[in-house]
Order: C-alpha cells, then structure tokens, then sequence
C-alpha cells in the first residue's frame, strides 16, 4: 500500500461520521416540514413553484454535486415532508413507455406519496379532478403534427377543468426545452422564478409577442411564452399552466 493509499476503515469513519449528521439534518428538516402544515392552515399543501425555485438555488450552490442529483435527493426529502403534511396522492396515466414514465415519476415526487395508476390519461385526469389534493402526471401536450394528446383542451376556454392548472414539467432537470410529461392539480398559477407560461387560445386570438407554439388540436391551440404572466382570461383565451425552466438548462 503506498503512502497515498487512504486506510480503508478511516474513510468508513469519515462516511460514517457524515452520515450520521446527514441524518440528524432529515429529521430536523422533518420536524420543520411538520410545522409548515400548521403554518399553512387551510393552504393546498403541494407548492410546485416554492419546490422548483428551492431546488434551483440548491442546485446553483452545490458546485461540484451534478443539478440531477440535488433534485432526486430533495425530491425524496419533500415527498416524506408532503405526505407528513396530509392527503397528498399522485393520479398517473401509464400509456407509453411504463418504465420511463414510472421513473420519470420517483425523480419528481420520490417514493413516500401515495400512486394510482390509470391506462389513460383521460382517466388519471378525471381522478385529479374529482379529488381537491390530487396531482394528476399526464404526457406533455403533443407538438404539432402529433396532435392527438389533447387532454390539455380541458383546461382551456370554455373547458370542463377550469380550476385545473399544468404546473410543473418532468424530468425537472436537463436541457430539454419541452417536459416528456407535466404535473397538473387545482393549485394558483405562482412564479418559481424562472417559467414558461402556458397560454391556451380558442379559435385564431391575437397572440402576445414571442409565443412559441407547442401544441395544436381542433380549435384550441397552446402557446408558450417566456417568463410568467397573469394575462386575464377571455372566452377565447386562457393560462393554464406555468412551467418552472429546467434546473441546468
Ligand atoms: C414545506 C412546504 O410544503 C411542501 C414541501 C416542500 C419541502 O419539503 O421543501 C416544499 C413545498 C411544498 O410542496 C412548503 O410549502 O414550504
């Protein structure tokens, strides 16, 4: 062994030692999260903006730790801080690739939430609806021509859904400009800090500047514009979304 060899059982300490303190920090953050349910009163328990921006400044702190580790790794510790904090259950429609849309899934919202799955997207929206705490994990609004994933009409103008919101993007972290699947629940439209606005058009509406056009079926349209915007609801338009940026782009 040369001199440069580290001793195998001191490094086993050292982790030993680091985890242990790893572990009085998740039960301190545990004891927090149980404190943030009674400060919230009646508030929606889920905040997707508040956990994207959070993850964001972690991930541009961590330096040397890679943005998709930060966010798997807290995305663990807010599931077990979520459901401390009450009825939270994940709604996911399972068409497709399963095993990437399962995995896509754990990334987001770790393994402590409660899952249901459905063979449609139609059905795993339904269940969100009909249920004031669900977040239903649907695949993205298709780009044009692929038009057929149209769930998101629902949420539009004139739509049964209304209260419905898309609010996050899966994966969270990486350089696509377009989410493979998004998270959809009856929370308010709040920034994260870095969002793309999703804007929902009936018919041919005049269009803000720099919309960039993500999916298309029958008479609505889906837009997407940079940054987040309150813009007020009309009978041919409306918001429906607001995605926080990926963490690395
Ligand atoms: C703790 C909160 O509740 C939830 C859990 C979070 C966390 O564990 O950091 C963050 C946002 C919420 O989805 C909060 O609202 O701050």
């Amino acid at each position: 062994m040369s001199e440069d060899t580290p001793d195998i059982e001191t490094v086993r300490r050292e982790i030993d030692r680091v985890d242990t303190a790893l572990l009085k920090l998740i039960a301190e953050r545990l004891e927090l999260s149980g404190q943030v349910r009674k400060a919230k009163g009646g508030m929606r328990v889920w905040r997707p903006s508040r956990e994207d921006s959070h993850v964001r400044q972690l991930a541009r702190a961590a330096e040397a730790t890679p943005a998709s580790l930060v966010s798997t790794i807290w995305a663990e510790l807010m599931s077990a801080s979520l459901a401390a904090q009450g009825p939270m259950r994940l709604h996911v429609a399972l068409e497709g690739d399963v095993l990437s849309n399962w995995s896509l899934v754990r990334d987001r919202f770790g393994a402590a939430l409660d899952v249901l799955t459905y063979p449609t997207t139609s059905a795993a929206l339904a269940a969100c609806y009909a249920e004031g705490e669900g977040v239903a994990v649907l695949p993205s609004p298709a780009p044009p021509p692929g038009g057929m994933v149209s769930w998101w009409t629902a949420l539009g103008p004139g739509g049964a859904m209304e209260g419905l919101h898309i609010l996050a993007g899966l994966p969270r972290t990486g350089r696509r400009d377009w989410p493979r699947a998004v998270a959809v629940a009856d929370v308010v439209l709040t920034p994260s800090g870095a969002d793309q606005t999703l804007l929902c058009v009936k018919d041919q509406d005049l269009l803000p500047e720099g919309a960039i056009l993500r999916a298309v079926s029958g008479d609505f349209r889906l837009y997407s514009l940079d940054g987040f915007h309150d813009l007020p609801a009309s009978p041919t338009r409306r918001v429906i979304g607001c995605l926080p940026r990926p963490i690395g782009q």
